[in-house]
């Protein structure tokens, strides 16, 4: 049940490869004890895939307004943070701390970050996902330079 004048808090969209799918099944279980509304697309299981398919999906979730934010894990982060930056409405952080998680926030607004379940333990990795998901961006001189990675923004005179 959802009273007309309660808002539906946007999803965070979630996605991992067969290497990261422990580590996001943690950071679904914890996003959803807090009460944080999660959109789960996959992997589901441990059978080897390809991260270029999930960092798309999460992308195109984001993109699309389907989800606030969203969360990657592949084995390093490397590959999956790749992906998803070919969408031109992504910046995708790859986050290893919460020092990252906060300042890729306040600095760079990304809108997803992707996390090295082989690089980063699970503790760690849970705080940046909160941090990131409550650190607002600052804007000012960061909303210059965050401008000059849109889309149309070119260096040439
Ligand atoms: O950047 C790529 C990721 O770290 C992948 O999770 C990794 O390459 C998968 O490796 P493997 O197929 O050997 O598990």
């Amino acid at each position: 049940m959802n009273p007309a004048n309660t808002p539906i808090a946007p999803p965070v969209a979630l996605g991992a490869d067969h290497a990261g799918v422990a580590l996001k099944a943690a950071i679904r279980e914890a996003l959803e004890a807090a009460g944080h509304p999660v959109m789960d697309l996959g992997t589901h299981g441990t059978d080897s895939v390809d991260y270029p398919d999930f960092g798309a999906a999460v992308a195109s979730a984001v993109a699309e307004g389907r989800a606030a934010f969203g969360v990657l894990v592949c084995g390093t982060g490397i590959g999956i943070s790749i992906a998803a930056n070919r969408n031109p409405a992504i910046r995708c952080a790859l986050v290893h701390d919460v020092t990252g998680a906060r300042l890729t926030r306040q600095h760079n607004d990304a809108n997803v970050i992707a996390l090295g379940a082989r690089m980063t333990g699970v503790e760690v990795a849970l705080d940046a996902v909160r941090t990131f998901l409550t650190t607002p961006f600052e804007g000012g001189r960061h909303g210059r330079r965050v401008q000059k990675l849109s889309p149309g923004w070119s260096a040439s005179p």
